[in-house]
């Protein structure tokens, strides 16, 4: 293994005023802080029941919101917040409702065009050839790319989702309780595909999920978050057989193993 960590986080942390109801207001929601480190090639799940934080953690982790203190760094590098095109290039992100986060009237095409355009200087030609690589790579064809969101399943949006994610060659992808909403056949095919993907591109995970059981087949190492903080961390074998926390503990046996 590398010694150099690919993705290194440090004391990150949120704070928002809770603005949610009448009752709690003013009341201050800190997540975080949040640190570890990432090999290439290497898969992070955080867990957490909702509102834990680590959804917020996902999108500090993207550059999609601004933390209130905290550094990354991709391998040597430290990463400056508001470089949001050294985000979109390296570390990206794939959402839970794929379908929705399409564009209903853009062909698919054209909205996997959207990131080239913006970050890279590659010609048309060039650019249509990423574009069905990026199709291909997840298990879809060229003739897709003329197609409407409307036109595909959930499944088949979800590895849209994930062409997107992967068009600008990222080396950091984000994966935000993405396999939630799928049933358990398409589930282990997506899965399938991000393992695979995962071998061939070297690329380094960071898996965000409410559901502690879909962590554990494609995680190295697993964070467990409950309001705003980290209860515990470890490697999955460690954490799924010596629990430490209560809430970890719970957490397993709810699972039925
Ligand atoms: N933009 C915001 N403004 C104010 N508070 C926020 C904001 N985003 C999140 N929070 C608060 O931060 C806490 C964590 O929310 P977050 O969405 O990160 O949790 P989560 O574990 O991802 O939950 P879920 O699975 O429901 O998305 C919650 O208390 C939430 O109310």
């Amino acid at each position: 293994m590398e010694s150099i960590p690919l993705f290194s986080v440090r004391e990150i942390k949120k704070i928002y005023k809770d603005k949610s109801n009448w009752f709690k207001k003013g009341r201050v929601v800190e997540i975080g802080p949040v640190s570890f480190d990432l090999h290439r090639g290497e898969t992070l799940a955080i867990v957490g029941e909702a509102g834990s934080g680590k959804s917020t953690v996902g999108r500090l982790l993207a550059g999609a919101e601004l933390p209130d203190g905290g550094k990354l760094y991709l391998g040597d590098d430290e990463i400056n917040w508001n470089d949001s095109k050294f985000f979109c290039q390296n570390i990206r992100m794939i959402f839970q409702d794929s379908q929705k986060s399409l564009n209903p009237t853009v062909r698919i095409g054209d909205q996997l065009e959207q990131p080239l355009l913006f970050n890279t200087r590659l010609n048309k030609e060039q650019r249509l050839e990423r574009i069905n690589n990026a199709l291909r790579k997840v298990g879809l064809l060229p003739e897709h790319a003329g197609y409407y969101p409307h036109m595909f399943s959930g499944g088949q949006a979800q590895r849209i989702g994930i062409a997107r994610a992967l068009i600008l060659d990222p080396q950091v992808v984000i994966i935000d309780e993405a396999l939630a909403p799928l049933d358990p056949s398409l589930r282990a095919q997506v899965i399938n595909l991000l393992l695979e993907l995962q071998e061939t591109l070297q690329l380094t995970y960071v898996l965000i999920s409410h559901q502690i059981s879909l962590v554990r087949y494609l995680s190295d190492r697993i964070m467990i978050m409950d309001q705003g903080k980290i209860i515990e961390a470890g490697t999955i074998d460690d954490v799924f057989e010596t629990p430490k926390h209560p809430k970890t503990q719970k957490l397993l046996k709810s699972l039925d193993m």
